[in-house]
Parts: structure tokens; C-alpha cells; sequence
């Protein structure tokens, strides 16, 4: 489905409920399926989390998620301890492309049976479920942290806990942190120092407690864009963010900053204000939060303003290749780009063609991106559906504020 946002203005004062963060969503119902006791709230209702939740309901021996790499990444280790059990895990083309290697070498390392059903280091996997006896590994913590987070659910699991020696740049930090938090919230005992983690066994469930999942702060990231695109006193309330987030994409609050957006915290909301139009050109590395990587790239490209992003090796093997994909549609839009494999820079520009049709390349993050452009000209997004794999009501969550959206 195609899509055509007119151009837009929104309503001064707005407000937005967000669905719960898919990354704390997709860890918790992982924790939830080996600790029972858990109880979950305001879970994700992205496409991503109900694949998670259906995967592990699931007792068949052929599983599909999709387009969802952490639940890719996660079931693969979740799988490798269900003993006497065979599964073979895949997704969607794409899935078959994004690497798995670097996991499955050190689930082997715990004692992990799994074979590649098709090419080496890339889904189809086949896992037979066994109990893991070994509790040292070390991994290269440089491509994914998604690896990392999937050893460390499954670890308090394991006879012996785990030991895990990083090796190498440490990439995506606050998604390791987020894991072991959430550990922690429900008595897993665990330690990061330099570039150690353990993690304790843990067998026994924990005493039943509520767990209410923070809203997502990736899907925020359009608002944070859609506020430095809109009028000096625009607000936007947005809700249910807590100012001590485990979620690194609140570093919104303080990147915005540059662009105008002031920030507040109000009972459970967030609340976004354009405050002024005083504009500078940008840097950042963006290795602690690569997910809002296109947003920021937008909001410079659409405020006229050069950027310079760095920290970007993990995008290439993210849902399409986001480098090279901001490149073609940004310039498309009469934009100039240049990328490496790890950064990209927006020189400045002040003209935005009109009615441009922007491919998403099955990524929900091109789609919702490029929506705040219809604040200054009209836009179509192609494939607008693809929003579901994060924020299924993305399109009517716009059209609420003031977007004008035709099909
Ligand atoms: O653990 C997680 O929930 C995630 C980790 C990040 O991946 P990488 O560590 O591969 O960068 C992020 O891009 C992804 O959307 C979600
Ligand atoms: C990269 C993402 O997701 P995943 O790796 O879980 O597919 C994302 O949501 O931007």
C-alpha cells in the first residue's frame, strides 16, 4: 500500500499513547517463558512481539519470525536449551541474509547442537535443544549486541551461569545494560566490568511480580522529528516514558535539544516543545543508539541543516541496508549524501521536491522516518505498512495529530 501525506500542519497542544518498547518486550517475554511468574504489562504490540510470543508458544519443530532479528537472535539460544527438543528456526529472505555466526559459534562453545540448514553463518538454523554445561565463552562484541543480550537471557539458566569475554569495540552498550537490568528486576544476580559480564544460575522462578514495560523510545523518534519540524511553541505529549529509562534511544531527549526540541518529564509522559529555530549543523556517533540513525538523518536533511553521523557499522545488516537506503531516498528528495560503511554526511540543502515516492525496503524505520517530510512538503511512502514491524499504528497515531493521509 502506497501511501500520499499531504502537507500538514498539526494541532498546537497533541498528545500520543506509544506501545511498550519492542527490545524490553521481546527480553521479558523470553525471561517470562522460562520464569513463568512473571506477570507483563503494556507488552509491545508490534509484529515483532507477537512473533516472540508465537514462537515461544509454539510447539512445532519449524518456526518463522519473520522480518524480527532480535527474536531471531534471541529463540536461537532460547531454543538451544530446551532439551529434546528440534527446531528449525528462519524468517523472511531478508532474515537469510543477516549474520547469525558469531552466536552460534559461542552457543557451541556452551555445548549447543546447531547446524545451518542452508548457508554457512546465516539462517535456517536447526537447534537440538540440550542442557549447556560449559559456562566460559568469548565472543566479538563489534557486529551485533543482540548476540550478547540472547546468551545473557538464557544464562541464569545455565548449570553454572555464564562468563562472557567480550572482545573487541563493545557496539549497541544500552541494549546489553537493558538486558541485565531486566535480569536484575527479576533477582538475576550479574556484573559488567570492563569487558566481562557474568551472570549467575538462577533456577528458582521468582516470587510473582508485575513488570510493566516503558513505552518505545524508537517509535518516539518521529515525534521528537515531527516536533523540530513544526512551530515555535508546537507541543506534544507522549506517554509512557520514565525519565531513568533502560532504553539508550532517550538520548532523543538530549540530540533534540540541538534542534530545538526541549524536553519534560510530567506523571508517566513525556512532553515535547519546539522552542526555537536556532540552527547549527550536527555531529554525533550514534554507536549506543543506531535505531534512530534515519530519524535524525531526516530531521537534518528537512530543517536544511548538514550532519555528520558516525557509529554506523551495525545498519548494513539491519532490515535493508539503512546506508545505503537513506542515501538513495534522501537524494532522491534532492538531497546530497555520502557514506562509508560505518558513517554518513548530509551537506546542507533548503529545496525538498515535491510528492517524491520514497521506498522502504520491508523497513518499518525508512517509512516512519520519512513521514515528519510531509510538514514541509508533500510526500509518498511506499509500502506504508511495513510500520506494523515496530509501531502497527504508526499511520493513525499521525492522522490523530493533524497528518492528512490518503491511500
Ligand atoms: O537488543 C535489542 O533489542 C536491539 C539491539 C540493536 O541491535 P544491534 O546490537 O545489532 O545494533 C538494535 O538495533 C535493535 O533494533 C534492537
Ligand atoms: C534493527 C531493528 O530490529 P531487529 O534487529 O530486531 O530486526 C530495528 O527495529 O530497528
Amino acid at each position: 500500500m502506497h501511501i500520499t501525506l499531504q502537507k500538514s500542519a498539526i494541532a498546537k497542544e497533541s498528545s500520543v499513547q506509544i506501545t511498550g518498547s519492542k527490545s524490553e518486550s521481546n527480553r521479558l517475554l523470553l525471561l517470562k517463558a522460562l520464569y513463568p511468574t512473571i506477570q507483563l504489562e503494556n507488552v509491545s504490540n508490534s509484529d515483532d512481539s507477537v512473533l516472540m510470543t508465537e514462537a515461544l508458544k509454539s510447539n512445532s519443530n519449524f518456526v518463522d519470525i519473520h522480518h524480527a532479528g532480535t527474536a531471531m537472535r534471541f529463540l536461537t539460544a532460547y531454543f538451544s536449551i530446551q532439551e529434546g527438543r528440534e527446531v528449525t528456526l528462519t524468517g523472511s529472505k531478508r532474515m537469510t541474509e543477516r549474520p547469525v555466526q558469531i552466536l552460534v559459534e559461542a552457543l557451541k562453545e556452551l555445548g549447543a547442537e546447531i547446524s545451518y540448514v542452508e548457508n554457512e553463518g546465516f539462517p535456517p538454523i536447526k537447534i537440538k535443544g540440550k542442557k549447556l554445561t560449559n559456562n566460559k565463552v568469548s565472543l566479538q562484541a563489534n557486529v551485533s549486541s543482540q548476540y550478547i543480550s540472547a546468551l545473557l537471557l538464557i544464562a541464569s539458566k545455565l548449570e553454572n551461569g555464564i562468563e562472557l569475554t567480550l572482545e573487541g569495540e563493545i557496539t549497541s552498550v544500552p541494549y546489553i545494560n537493558m538486558t541485565l537490568s531486566l535480569l536484575d528486576e527479576i533477582g538475576v544476580a550479574s556484573s559488567f566490568v570492563g569487558n566481562t559480564i557474568t551472570v549467575k544460575p538462577n533456577p528458582q522462578a521468582p516470587t510473582p511480580k508485575t513488570l510493566t514495560v516503558e513505552s518505545d523510545w524508537s517509535s518516539a523518534s518521529y515525534y521528537f522529528s515531527i516536533a523540530a519540524l513544526s512551530e515555535v511553541g508546537t507541543k506534544i505529549t507522549l506517554s509512557s516514558y520514565k525519565e531513568n529509562s533502560l532504553q539508550g534511544d532517550s538520548v532523543l531527549v538530549a540530540i533534540y535539544k540541538h534542534f530545538g526540541v526541549q524536553t519534560s518529564f510530567k506523571n508517566n509522559t513525556v512532553v515535547l516543545e519546539k522552542i526555537s529555530t536556532d540552527l547549527k549543523p550536527f555531529s554525533y556517533n550514534l554507536t549506543n543508539a543506531p535505531d534512530i540513525a534515519q530519524t535524525i538523518a531526516v530531521t537534518c536533511f528537512a530543517l536544511g541543516i548538514a550532519c555528520d553521523l558516525t557509529g554506523l557499522h551495525t545498519l548494513k545488516i539491519k532490515e535493508t541496508d539503512r546506508l545505503v537506503a537513506l542515501k538513495t531516498e534522501i537524494e532522491k528528495l534532492g538531497g546530497s549524501v555520502k557514506i562509508t560503511d560505518k558513517s554518513l554526511h548530509l551537506s546542507a540543502s533548503n529545496k525538498i521536491k515535491e510528492l517524491v515516492p520514497i521506498a522502504t525496503y520491508n523497513d518499518h524505520r525508512m517509512a516512519m522516518a520519512f513521514a515528519p517530510i510531509a510538514l514541509k512538503t508533500p510526500i509518498i511512502i511506499e509500502d506504508a505498512e511495513v510500520v506494523s514491524k515496530s509501531y502497527p499504528t504508526f499511520w493513525k497515531d499521525l492522522e490523530s495529530i493533524g497528518f492528512k493521509i490518503t491511500k
